[in-house]
């Protein structure tokens, strides 16, 4: 499915992630858990293709996107949450996430979208930055599904959410692996997010993976170790 081999960032001299290798099976989710600073922005903004990077190689279904800008990425098959949501706040709910559309090449939102997220449907009209912190998220994952993807990048989506949404989003997320049978990578440092929701853990840092579990074994005290400053 995914699969990256080799894998390198640098922002001038300063190299963050080296020799990174990370393979994404088809409805699996990956957490990839590590401090603040250790990369995971990098990595995930690197692999949709808006950091560029220094080698290595990122396929998804065999196919190289290693020399694709960002919107070539993101129409082979790479949907993007960033950090922060980044959701326009001045279009509507409906504009934000027929913006995604365009790599899609669907008209109109598929009711699907809708049904999955119905306070969207419910606020259409209304402008993206007049939305809950809850609701913002919802509409930048419903964008990113608008592109149809066979992979979607979480950046810290837990990020600024109350812990009774933290659990929404959770079982959101596993409905879409089920629903879509598309595999999910998600950067994390909220553990309790990652244990419900994660099949496997990655543990990244100073940009490299240094210990990796499946959730059924996973030893939360080791990965909690891990993400103590
Ligand atoms: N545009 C940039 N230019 C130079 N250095 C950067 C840039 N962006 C990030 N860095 C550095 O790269 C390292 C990794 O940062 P990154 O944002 O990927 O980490 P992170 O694990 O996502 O942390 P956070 O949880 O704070 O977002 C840090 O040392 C950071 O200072």
């Amino acid at each position: 499915m995914l699969s990256v081999k080799n894998h390198s960032v640098a922002y001038g001299q300063s190299t963050i992630i080296e020799g990174l290798n990370l393979d994404v099976d088809k409805n699996e989710i990956v957490a990839v858990v590590g401090r603040n600073g250790m990369g995971k922005s990098t990595l995930m903004r690197s692999l949709v293709g808006m950091t560029a990077s220094k080698g290595g190689e990122v396929s998804l279904d065999g196919t190289d996107l290693s020399k694709l800008k960002s919107f070539e990425r993101v129409r082979a098959g790479i949907g993007f949450v960033p950090q922060g949501r980044m959701i326009f706040p001045t279009l509507t709910v409906k504009e934000n996430i027929e913006t995604g559309l365009a790599a899609s090449g669907e008209k109109t939102i598929p009711e699907d979208l809708y049904e999955l997220f119905p306070v969207l449907k419910e606020m259409q009209h209304r402008r993206g930055g007049n939305l809950s912190g809850g609701q913002q998220q919802q509409l930048a994952i419903a964008r990113a599904l608008a592109t149809n993807p066979k992979v979607l990048l979480l950046d810290e989506p837990t990020e600024g959410i109350q812990p009774n949404i933290i659990q929404e989003l959770g079982r959101t997320l596993k409905r879409i692996r089920d629903e879509r049978n598309l595999s999910i990578v998600v950067s994390e440092q909220v553990l309790s997010f990652v244990m419900d929701t994660a099949d496997r853990i990655l543990v990244i840092e100073k940009g490299d993976i240094v210990h990796e579990e499946s959730r059924q074994e996973a030893d939360q005290e080791k990965i909690a170790s891990y993400l103590a400053v």
